[in-house]
């Protein structure tokens, strides 16, 4: 590299040699089966266990390939390759629309007449979207006109919760990215939960959460989309479960606030036998709890140590006698006031020696991290921005909300586990 920063095509291709070997050879030692195009390839590239060198490789790879991408391309190619991904997020929406995930056979293929007749739409139009897909890697043509999924399109299928995140991210996500300056134009001034990217994109004059809890479709597929996201590897419920020092507690009591139906609680409860949970949430969130455990394996004995209880975080906090409250991607989703009002009701009620655990992004200087870690949680950024007016906070910003709420509220430790684009703050209250 010249001292500029700059990097040829040469260099760059060096290094990806490089961190492929040190991938490849410790997937080897850890017998994980190394990525392929093949249709079974595994869904996640490393095992959970992997440790940060690996998590590393993984990243600069992902950022070299992006590198070569952009040399091979030219500056004068950015906008036609751009226009690609514009049209992959229509093609994706179109895809859930009719449901053509679940209509190619998991097993063989099936021709475009069919496939048009089954999920009764234009033959004509089916075929310019899937082949248009498939340049993306969702979906191969098999032989010709014979369509068959690959291990893309087959992840779409397979796991409900996935294609979830799909139908939310492309009917809501991408609308408010786009509809940003929109609600720009139309509310210069203002800084309203209700003035967003997302009230234009969803037309709707309710705020985030209010919209989901009256709109059975959205919840639903919201809540796929939570349950989704956190099995993806940057936000795995491993780096919760393995992130922070769980055991030192002994048998305890967690309050794990804004838990949605439990997906974290329940985690944390497989790995931590002395550990009893509570999941609070809104009524007609939690009012899903109950179903979501049953339909675990070992619901049976999950079902003592996992309770849930209707609560809003705006609301005196119920649970008085716990030994930690946890809050995992809620507190993000409020203005530094209403995360102040939320703090407030726990430190007025925190017996001694109890924390708080929040969970969430802590973002990072530019350039501190791989560009392709940087750049999720960019995404989650600009996400807060478009639907609730609120962006990320850097450490700086954390601690201005901590020392609002009390001067005693401190941050004992900031964690993030390797290959995690989210860290464990932990706050107790210091005499
Ligand atoms: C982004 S989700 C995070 C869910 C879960 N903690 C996780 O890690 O997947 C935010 C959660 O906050 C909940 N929530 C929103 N407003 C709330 C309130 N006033 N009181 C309690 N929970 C609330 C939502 O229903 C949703 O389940």
């Amino acid at each position: 590299m010249d001292p500029s920063g700059s990097l040829t095509l040469d260099q760059v291709t060096q290094s990806l040699i490089n961190d492929v070997n040190i991938l490849t050879d410790y997937l080897v030692s850890a017998g994980h089966p190394l990525p392929s195009t093949d249709r079974d390839t595994p869904i996640f590239t490393l095992p959970d266990d992997a440790p940060s060198s690996a998590h590393l490789a993984r990243y600069r790879i992902l950022d070299q390939a992006q590198s070569l991408l952009q040399l091979a391309a030219g500056p004068s190619e950015y906008l036609s390759y751009l226009q690609t991904d514009y049209q992959d997020i229509g093609c994706l929406r179109w895809l859930c629309q009719y449901g053509i995930f679940s209509l190619v056979p998991l097993q063989g293929a099936i021709g475009y007449a069919d496939l048009a007749a089954q999920a009764k739409v234009s033959e004509v139009k089916l075929k310019s979207v899937v082949r248009m897909a498939i340049t993306n890697g969702l979906f191969v043509e098999e032989s010709p006109n014979n369509l068959a999924h690959s291990a893309r399109s087959a992840l779409l299928q397979t796991n409900p919760s996935f294609h979830d995140w799909a139908s939310f991210s492309m009917d809501a996500g991408a609308l408010c990215a786009f509809f940003m300056v929109d609600a720009d134009r139309k509310w210069p001034d203002l800084v309203d939960t209700c003035h967003t990217a997302f009230n234009i994109a969803c037309s709707t004059d309710l705020p985030f959460f209010k919209y989901i809890g009256e709109n059975s479709e959205r919840h639903r597929q919201f809540s796929g989309f939570m349950r989704a996201m956190t099995s993806g590897q940057d936000v795995h419920l491993n780096h919760l479960v393995n992130g922070w020092n769980w055991d030192k507690l002994g048998q305890a009591l967690v309050v794990d606030l804004g838990g949605s139906t439990g997906h974290a609680s329940i985690a944390l409860a497989r790995k931590f036998p002395d550990l009893t949970f509570i999941v609070e949430d809104l009524p007609e969130v939690i009012a899903g709890g109950p179903k979501y455990l049953a339909s675990q394996e070992d619901a049976q004995s999950l079902r003592t140590r996992v309770s849930y209880k209707a609560h809003s975080f705006f609301d005196p906090q119920p649970v008085q006698d716990a030994d930690v409250y946890f809050f995992r991607m809620v507190m993000h989703n409020w203005s530094d006031d209403d995360s102040v009002r939320i703090l407030t009701h726990l430190v007025k009620i925190l017996k001694p020696g109890a924390c708080i655990l929040i969970m969430d992004v802590v973002l990072p200087d530019p350039g501190t991290m791989p560009a392709s870690k940087e750049r999720l949680l960019r995404v989650r950024d600009l996400n807060m921005l478009q639907v609730f007016n609120n962006p990320e906070r850097h450490i700086e910003g954390w601690k201005a909300i901590f020392s609002r709420v009390d001067k005693r509220l401190v941050v004992k430790e900031v964690g993030q586990s390797a290959g995690s684009v989210l860290s464990i703050i932990e706050l107790s209250l210091e005499d």
